[in-house]
């Protein structure tokens, strides 16, 4: 027993020690402060411990570098104010026509450059991914849209078999799918003004030229339930406070959006963002391919739904009635109704009334629906008409244009 105890004492003295020195270790590796931006890559931190490695991101974030290697991984850091310089055509062309970009500046042009040489080099190419990832406003749609550009830029040819102009217009729609996938797709949230509430899996597919001959993409779990609920201080998505900002006199006519005019679904429209730019939506649209009277069906299907995010029910007095509407919001059933293009009392039935198949014989009954039943329906009908027609508009080009696919594979909410 006794013998046991003394080896019990000699571990904990030697782990001490251990400890000890380790911090030691740590304490002498953080007091060189004027050298710790100049670890480029977190590998050749020594030691490795949370502290290390933060103070040394810290430090280059301060003199202004935000992109540091984790050997194969890339740390970026989001500056949140612009530096031009930092993703300007020429740095670009740096990456690119370097002998050995890895041993530039760390950075994102680095990654996608390195990535674009593994296609090339192979004799039989081997597909290549990046994931980008990271939490909400950490800057993953500013790197995604840093490596199109750059892919738009560098795997552009002159000398194109198939010829100038189908390749310049694909680099176009690869870049132009920006603007309109975070119309659709993003909003304005306690984190980030333009915060992407989907998921997306880009493919750029190089021809044996290694340029690119065509792109697709997918989308995942689009977060639906933004149209009908919104937390407080964040917003629906940008494209209905496009279209009730930037709607022409006419459209608001057709569309049935009186300026001034308020929305449930809407809140928080005094808040003038950059991204509630219905021009650039709508070039963007136009340069996809989407006809002008596509675009406004759309828009018309989304002015349809803010109109059933006004509509309110009231209890019935007599419970074996439908709800009622509440006064002020029966013009908005009308409205709901022409924009959507469904006869008012189809619209009211599938709000207030609930069908159900019973027994043997798959009876059908009818009964009407709880105030809460019935809000509940209104929120799913805009959820299900929101997360079809978002996307809808691009897979309708899909077919016509092979070389560009945008698809949704789910949605969330
Ligand atoms: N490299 C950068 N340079 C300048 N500004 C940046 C950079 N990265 C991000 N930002 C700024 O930070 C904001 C948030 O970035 P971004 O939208 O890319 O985040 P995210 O990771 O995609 O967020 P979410 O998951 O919410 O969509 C951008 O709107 C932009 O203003």
């Amino acid at each position: 027993m006794p013998k046991q105890e003394n080896g019990q004492k000699g571990d904990s003295v030697i782990q001490n020690d251990l400890s000890e020195s380790f911090e030691e270790e740590v304490r002498a590796f953080l007091s060189d402060e004027e050298k710790l931006h100049l670890f480029d890559d977190l590998t050749k931190v020594n030691p490795v411990t949370t502290t290390t490695v933060l103070r040394c991101l810290q430090a280059r974030y301060r003199v202004n570098l935000f992109y540091t290697n984790a050997g194969c991984s890339l740390v970026a850091l989001n500056p949140f104010q612009p530096f031009s310089c930092l993703y300007s055509p020429e740095l670009m062309r740096e990456y690119h026509v370097a002998l050995r970009p890895q041993d530039l500046k760390p950075h994102i042009f680095a990654v996608a450059e390195q990535t674009y040489r593994n296609v090339q080099n192979q004799m039989d190419p081997v597909n290549q991914s990046i994931i980008v990832s990271g939490e909400s406003g950490a800057g993953k749609t500013w790197t995604s849209r840093c490596l199109m550009k750059f892919y738009a830029s560098v795997a552009a040819s002159v000398i194109s078999p198939k010829g100038n102009e189908t390749v310049e217009r694909i680099e176009r729609r690869v870049l132009d799918s920006n603007p309109v996938m975070e119309a659709f797709g993003n909003a304005c949230t306690l984190r980030n003004n333009n915060s992407s509430r989907f998921g997306k899996y880009i493919q750029l597919q190089l021809d044996r030229f290694h340029h690119l001959s065509s792109a697709s993409i997918q989308t995942f779990l689009l977060e639906k339930t933004r149209v009908a609920y919104q937390a407080p201080n964040e917003r629906n998505f940008h494209i209905f406070y496009q279209i009730t900002k930037g709607a022409t006199a006419e459209e608001r006519l057709e569309w049935n959006l009186p300026e001034g005019a308020e929305y449930r679904w809407l809140p928080n429209p005094e808040r003038n963002l950059d991204e509630d730019s219905f021009e650039v939506t709508r070039a963007a649209m136009c340069h996809l391919g989407i006809e002008r009277c596509t675009q406004s069906n759309v828009f018309k299907v989304l002015s349809g739904l803010l109109h059933l995010g006004n509509i309110q029910f009231s209890n019935p007095v007599d419970e074996s009635q439908p709800c009622d509407l509440e006064d002020k919001t029966k013009g908005f059933v009308k409205t709901t109704g022409d924009l959507l293009k469904i006869p008012v009392e189809e619209l009211l039935e599938s709000l207030r009334i609930r069908t159900i198949t019973a027994g043997k014989q798959q009876q059908v009954f009818k009964k009407p629906c709880s105030r809460a039943e019935c809000e509940t329906r209104r929120d799913c009908l805009a959820k299900v008409i929101y997360a079809r027609e978002s996307f809808r508009v691009l897979l309708s080009r899909a077919r016509d244009f092979c070389s560009f696919q945008v698809t949704p594979t789910g949605t969330a909410g």
